[in-house]
């Protein structure tokens, strides 16, 4: 049995990329899993695949920047998998803006699905968490791009910034109900996002496909490119009991990007 065992996650953006392997690890590690999604086929599939490996888990549909949606996922987690102890506030999107482009539907869209998603989150934990009258942990998506500005990512860096201050901020008023608010910051992962932010620089330059991947790619100290599972390792850790005395942290697991 699993320190685990017992307890339920709920991870958004489940379907895909690094919220899928965090998914299948958090089951591996023994927490019934909840993936939630806007494309529900994708969830579905996941939600399939950690059935088929003996695990407990739900798809849901649900956009996060909706806080209505938000709600309600956490609810039916909580109502069909029996209990509500980890969200992971995994979900995003990273369009390619250079600032001189930057409009006020960028700037919207952005915030509304990488910050008032991460808000959402937190305040639907902590009701249920608080009605549930126990602790859980709360753990957001950020980025290295939320320590570093980076070019060409311009609304995309500043809204991985918000996210580390609400991380931060949530620590601290939450504490007092048991509740721990850290988040983890990605380099280069090899996943959709990934691949169509390489091709949306390397066409706005006239590039190459696969020229972004270099150029990022040669900032990483260990020498290769991150996979999901390196970031759902990470994620685990945050997720479960041995992160117990850590709150408020926004840890780079990047490779040791430099940036000169
Ligand atoms: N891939 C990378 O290099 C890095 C990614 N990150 C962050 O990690 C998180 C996951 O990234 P990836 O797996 O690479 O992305 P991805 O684009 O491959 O997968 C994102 C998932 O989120 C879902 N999603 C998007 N908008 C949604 C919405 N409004 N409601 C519900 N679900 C929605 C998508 O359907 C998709 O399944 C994001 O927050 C991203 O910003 C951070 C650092 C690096
Ligand atoms: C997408 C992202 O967060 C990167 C490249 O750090």
């Amino acid at each position: 049995m699993s320190r685990v065992d017992g307890k339920v996650a709920l991870v958004t953006g489940g379907g895909q990329g690094i919220g899928r392997a965090i998914a299948l690890r958090l089951s591996q590690d023994g927490f019934a899993v909840a993936v939630v999604d806007l494309n529900e086929n994708n969830a579905n599939k996941v939600a399939g695949e950690i059935e088929a490996a003996g695990g407990r888990s739900i798809a849901l549909k649900a956009d996060v920047s909706n806080r209505d949606e938000v709600f309600a996922a956490v609810e039916e987690t909580a109502a069909k998998l029996g209990g509500f102890d980890v969200i992971v506030n995994n979900a995003g999107i990273a369009p390619v803006k250079m600032i001189e482009e930057v409009t006020l539907d960028d700037l919207d869209k952005v915030f509304h699905i990488n910050v008032a998603s991460v808000v959402w989150g937190i305040q639907a934990a902590t009701a249920k968490l608080k009605e549930l009258g126990h602790g859980g942990k709360i753990v957001n998506a950020s980025s290295q791009a939320g320590h570093v500005g980076n070019a060409s990512l311009s609304v995309y860096s500043a809204s991985k910034f918000a996210v580390r201050s609400l991380t931060q901020t949530a620590a601290q008023e939450l504490a007092k109900y048991g509740i721990t608010v850290n988040a983890y910051c990605p380099g280069i992962v090899q996943t959709p996002m990934w691949g169509s932010i390489d091709k949306q620089i390397t066409s706005s330059k006239g590039e190459e496909q696969g020229e972004a991947t270099k150029e990022f790619g040669s900032k990483i100290t260990l020498g290769r490119l991150s996979t999901p599972e390196d970031v759902a390792a990470f994620v685990s850790f945050l997720a479960g009991p041995d992160s117990d005395y850590m709150t408020g942290q926004s840890p780079l697991i990047d490779g040791g990007m430099v940036f000169k």
